[in-house]
């Protein structure tokens, strides 16, 4: 059942048997279900074990091979699906595992949900089959050169044009060219395309519409329409699989009904109609992808941590005494005490991403039935969450790399790909500061409305509990009284609400509101990251109250949750003693209570990170192979670079050799 596809030794076959928990029990609780281990090992080893999805040397590629072989690996994985009548669950599995960004992410990942989301049934009808059956394939083009974060600011216009029943779409400025879409470059030939709405001389704001952009015979660009790629992105390999494109438009014609209806209407007449419901679900689409995007934070990190912690236990350095083995680096107390907290977040964002899931499809069924009252926080969740496990995962990538010393700077190791391509995460889909911002404001406004007695709901009912949270002193006593679960929640609520509760007191100090919100800014931004910490700390906890099956699973995953909640108390010690919510002996005392959780992590490290269950495949990584065989495949992975083709390399005879034998006609000695 472990996911091995490497050699026959197993290096790393003494960590394993140092396990006190019941590895396969992990990777259901990990993967959430034993249809969810199976079906996720089945689609992995189905990938693995096919030529085609190959990407050992996928960092050597040129922009142009990278590009064409993403096509060739995208159409593959279309024909497997198809020919194995894979389910939808099974094919979205495939192409996680096929691992390289491209066209198919937001086709299926942004296009087909904006449909859904925001078209007509009979919208639907007519373009979700098309899209399902890859007659087309669709980009979500928002963003432009001018604006990204602020999407009200776009520039993009559709004026209705009541004579022919049709929309113009226009770019006036060279800023509202489209900029960054996904698979626009070169792939797509349709798009969602946010513009402006024009009717009978008023502008609207932002709507979508369905856009036709290249000729389905000849792929094309269509009259009044310029389309290209952006240019070459961070890293090697990475997101230069991906065309991110430009798109400009010349008063392009488009049929009334290719608006996307569903919110609001333009009717045969022009009049535009609006139907009873919030503006916001215009940016429905955006909340979907927030939401997946913490579920796949928590699989980039638990890749470099898997990477990371194998390694470590292979990697020795120093303490040889009289010829004896020298300590593998896992053993040191800084290794640990770098890598368990991350460890431990790849947990933590596993969990709190189920939640989410959760929660959005709660809201959805809520927003079928009419029931708008939890769009605010679903926004809010979506926003913190997405921008706080992307923001930390960035980071604990490039850690990861730093924990594998000089060999984590090759591109065999894996890393500096997954960083490359994992830290646009904190960029697209909302930038991380500005969607904290928005976590800010809507906490402002829950402190704001506690004065006048509304009780707080859902993530933010701790707040109603403000005369207690307050004055309220963390009665831990001991090292061992930071186990407590209430200890820590109580620390927790109390740390996010009197970070809320001071922001919202100096802002209204400040002569306006908005004044006071844009002065304050950065302490709000440290008040956004203390809530949603509170939220990930919470559904870990919420998490260990459920039905977790199998010998020592819950033991373990109880030293995660602490090692998680106690890393970031000692990481922000200073909001806890600053907001006086605990004492700096109590602080001491967690941080003692932190190394003792570590202790107990350590030989179950491996093991852990096997739970995740991932091929060698997916790893794509010398140093994080399951049979831990380092040494063999770094060595002959450095002879399949394209520089070691030959042993003279090119440029010898025309810059080293006259190098070599110049006659020096002065000396600078
Ligand atoms: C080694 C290989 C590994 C390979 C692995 C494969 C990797 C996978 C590959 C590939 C997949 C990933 C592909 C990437 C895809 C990226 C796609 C994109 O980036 S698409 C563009 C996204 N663009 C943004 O996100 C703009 C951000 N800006 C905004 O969302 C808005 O402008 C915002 C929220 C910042 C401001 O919105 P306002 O301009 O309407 O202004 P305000 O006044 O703040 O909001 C008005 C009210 O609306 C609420 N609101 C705002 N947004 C809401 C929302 N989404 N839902 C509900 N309410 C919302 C607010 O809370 C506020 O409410 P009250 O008035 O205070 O009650
Ligand atoms: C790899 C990648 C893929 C993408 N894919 C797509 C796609 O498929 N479709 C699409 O439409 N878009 C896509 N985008 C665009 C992406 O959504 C935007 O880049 C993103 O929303 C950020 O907007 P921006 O570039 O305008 O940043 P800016 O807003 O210009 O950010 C610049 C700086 O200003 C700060 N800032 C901005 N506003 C504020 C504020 N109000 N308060 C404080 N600070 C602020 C930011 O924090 C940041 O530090 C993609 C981007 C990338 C990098």
């Amino acid at each position: 059942m472990a996911a091995v596809d490497g050699g026959e030794v197993d290096h790393l076959a003494g960590e394993r048997a140092t396990a006190h928990f019941d590895v396969d029990a992990m990777k259901v609780a990990w993967a959430g279900s034993r249809h969810a281990v199976e079906v996720n090992d089945r689609m992995a080893r189905l990938v693995a074990s096919d030529p085609v999805f190959r990407k050992d040397t996928r960092t050597m590629l040129s922009r142009k091979e990278l590009f064409k072989d993403t096509l060739k690996k995208a159409a593959h994985a279309w024909k497997r699906i198809v020919e194995l009548r894979l389910t939808e669950e099974e094919a979205n599995l495939l192409r996680l595992y096929v691992d390289q960004p491209g066209y198919v992410d937001l086709h299926w990942g942004m296009f087909v949900p904006a449909i859904k989301g925001q078209g007509t049934e009979e919208q639907q009808k007519k373009w979700v089959p098309m899209a399902y059956k890859f007659q087309i394939i669709g980009c979500y083009a928002q963003t432009e050169l001018g604006h990204g974060s602020n999407v009200q600011g776009l520039e993009t216009t559709a004026t209705f044009d009541p004579n022919t029943d049709e929309f113009v779409v226009h770019s006036p400025t060279l800023t509202s060219s489209k900029w960054w879409p996904g698979g626009l470059g070169k792939a797509s030939t349709h798009a969602v395309v946010y513009a402006r709405l024009i009717t009978q001389g008023k502008d609207y704001g932002i709507h979508g519409f369905i856009v036709q952009l290249r000729s389905l015979d000849d792929h094309s660009p269509l009259p009044g329409i310029t389309l290209g790629d952006i240019g070459g992105k961070f890293g090697s390999g990475a997101y230069n699989s991906m065309d991110n494109g430009v798109l400009r438009f010349d008063h392009v014609r488009i049929p009334r009904d290719q608006m996307l209806m569903r919110l609001s209407q333009v009717t045969r007449e022009g009049k535009y109609v609006h139907s009873d419901v919030p503006k916001q679900l215009l940016y429905g689409t955006m909340v979907y992808v927030r939401q997946t995007i913490v579920a796949d934070a928590s699989k980039a990190l638990s890749r470099a941590v898997c990477i990371a912690v194998r390694y470590s236990a292979i990697r020795k350095q120093f303490g040889s005494q009289a010829g004896g083995p020298e300590t593998q680096v896992l053993n040191y107390k800084t290794q640990q005490s770098r890598l368990f907290p991350l460890l431990a977040s790849a947990y933590a964002y596993r969990f709190v991403g189920e939640w989410l899931k959760w929660l959005y499809t709660d809201v959805m069924q809520k927003l079928e039935a009419k029931d708008y009252s939890t769009l605010p926080e679903a926004h809010a969740c979506t926003a913190g969450l997405k921008s706080v496990t992307t923001s930390a995962t960035a980071d604990a990538i490039e850690e990861c790399r730093k924990l594998c010393g000089g060999h984590g700077y090759l591109n065999s190791s894996g890393l500096p790909e997954l960083f490359a391509v994992y830290v646009p995460a904190c960029t697209y889909e909302g930038d991380n500061v500005v969607l904290l911002l928005q976590v800010a404001r809507f906490l402002m406004k829950t402190v704001s409305q506690l004065a006048s007695g509304k009780q707080p709901v859902g993530t933010t009912a701790y707040m109603g509990n403000i005369q207690y949270l307050m004055q309220c002193k963390s009665a831990v006593n001991t090292a061992g009284d930071w186990l407590n679960p209430a200890a820590i929640k109580e620390v927790f609520e109390a740390r996010a609400l009197r970070m809320a509760v001071n922001c919202a007191q100096n802002i209204s100090k400040a002569p306006s509101q908005e004044e006071g919100f844009s002065e304050l800014s950065p302490d709000l931004l440290e008040s956004a990251v203390a809530h949603v910490q509170l939220i990930i700390v919470t559904k870990f906890f919420e998490k260990l109250q459920q039905d977790i099956i199998g010998h020592g699973v819950k033991e373990q995953l109880q030293n995660l949750c602490n090692i998680y909640a106690l890393f970031l108390l000692h990481k922000h010690l200073g909001d806890f003693l600053s907001t006086g919510c605990i004492t700096p002996k109590q602080g001491a005392l967690a941080n003692e209570q932190l190394g003792r959780l570590y202790a107990q992590v350590r030989p179950n490290a491996v093991a852990l990170v096997d739970a995740f269950d991932y091929t060698d495949h997916y790893l794509s990584s010398v140093l994080g192979r399951y049979d831990g065989d380092v040494y063999p495949a770094l060595y002959a992975e450095a002879w399949k670079d394209p520089l070691n083709e030959t042993v003279i390399p090119d440029g010898y005879q025309e810059h080293l050799r006259p190098l070599l034998k110049q006659q020096l006609k002065f000396s600078r000695l």
